[in-house]
């Protein structure tokens, strides 16, 4: 049995959570077996074995980071230079980490993950998801999704990242929604299609999306990143857990989001769920695209996630804390609503929301996303007194201490 451990003093506790408020002042912690066993004021919080002292600072949940892409071997420096240098971005860049991935070993591609994940952690994230993708070929994407299924918390079919320099479109569309899918599904929660020009167009896309509920697997989606095409339309349509970039968006294209979202309790996070619109902010920085309407997705009732992109092409950053930023300083979010759309947002993109919701595999997955009782005892300690500083103090390393699961992870 694990120790009991205590965080009091905390300045300002932001919880997420409906039964206290959002947020509390004056508050504290108490963690136990690797979940919340309790949450209130300071002054009347229980006995622990073990105390830690937050001296004011701020606590928030861990940054669930419901979109990376983290199993690739090389870099992309020259591509980023040529870019800044006013190179537009085109999804053919994939194939240079599809050449790199092939070629590295098992141990290789582990190693760079395990970097990545470190990396991610120390920065406050405490569930990440990721894709698979960078192998297109049945054995690469198996051992993709054999390889993050031993670090992360979810992981995602991409066979439909791009169809390979070597391969017929044709045969590789039957590839990915056949015997592809097949082999890869044990080894996965949900499927992705990257739905763009250059990519899969609407048709590719719809077969995608029907093979993997057909192998009663959730779907997500990319979608609308370079420019207008049908992606929310039919992650939408077809009940995909989350479209993800969404920065190309027509009125109908929002309203049809916020309509998925029509039973859905927002307070309690509850109900009957629609479609998460996940922006990528420092994507759209690398990639010098207009930055997504985060704003006008929530301001029509949208349930928005943010999340990093962490990827070699257009996004080599795990920073969560930056896309907090960013989405504060230029999207034009609250703090708390920035922070709600880094934490709880990324646990309905994930639907690892609730208490023992079960992949797709049977696997029973636990809460994250808030700090309330019964959920995953994530936590991220700001140097800071509050999470206003995220933004107030861009650029700055403010995480001070990282517990998953109740053990201290940074
Ligand atoms: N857009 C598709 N996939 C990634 C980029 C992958 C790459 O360029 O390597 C993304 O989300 O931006
Ligand atoms: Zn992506």
């Amino acid at each position: 049995m694990s120790q009991s451990l205590l965080i009091d003093h905390i300045g300002e506790l932001t919880t997420n959570d409906a039964e206290t408020g959002g947020r509390l002042t004056d508050a504290a912690v108490v963690v136990a077996d690797g979940v919340i066993a309790w949450v209130g004021p300071a002054g009347s919080a229980p006995a622990a074995d073990e105390r830690v002292d937050a001296a004011g600072g701020a606590v928030l949940p861990g940054w669930v980071d419901s979109h990376t892409h983290l199993v690739f071997a090389g870099d992309r420096t020259a591509e980023f230079e040529a870019r800044m240098a006013g190179e537009a971005y085109a999804a053919g860049g994939i194939n240079v980490t599809v050449a790199a991935t092939r070629a590295a070993s098992d141990a290789e591609l582990a190693a760079n993950l395990a970097g990545l994940v470190a990396e991610a952690r120390r920065g406050g994230t405490t569930t990440l998801e990721t894709k698979t993708g960078y192998g297109l070929t049945v054995a690469d994407e198996v051992r993709s999704a054999q390889i993050a299924g031993e670090q992360v918390d979810a992981v995602t079919f991409l066979g439909a990242h791009l169809v390979p320099a070597d391969a017929d479109p044709d045969a590789y569309l039957d590839l990915v929604t056949g015997q592809m899918l097949e082999e890869v599904a044990p080894h996965v929660s949900a499927v992705d299609v990257f739905c763009e020009e250059g990519a899969f167009d609407r048709a590719a896309s719809e077969r995608v999306l029907a093979a993997a509920r057909a192998r009663g697997l959730a779907t997500r989606m990319h979608g609308n990143q370079l420019g207008h095409g049908p992606g929310v339309e039919l992650a939408v349509a077809h009940g995909s857990l989350s479209v993800d970039h969404v920065g190309f968006l027509s009125d109908a294209d929002v309203a049809a989001l916020a309509g998925s979202w029509s039973g859905w309790d927002r307070a309690a996070a509850s109900g009957a769920r629609g479609t998460v619109a996940t922006v990528l902010p420092a994507c759209d920085l690398s990639t010098r695209v207009p930055l997504a309407p985060a704003r006008r997705l929530l301001d029509a009732g949208v349930e928005v996630a943010i999340a990093s992109n962490c990827n070699p092409g257009t996004s080599y950053t795990s920073s969560m804390a930056f896309c907090v930023a960013t989405a504060v300083l230029q999207m034009r979010l609250t703090v708390p609503e920035a922070v709600r759309a880094a934490t709880l947002g990324g646990a309905i993109a994930l639907g690892m929301h609730e208490d023992g919701w079960l992949d797709p595999r049977g696997v029973a997955q636990p809460r994250v996303g808030v700090i309330a009782p019964g959920a995953r005892a994530d936590l991220q300690l700001l140097d800071a007194p509050a999470a206003t500083h995220l933004a107030y103090r861009p650029g700055m390393p403010l995480t001070s201490a990282v517990w998953r699961a109740g053990e201290r992870v940074a």
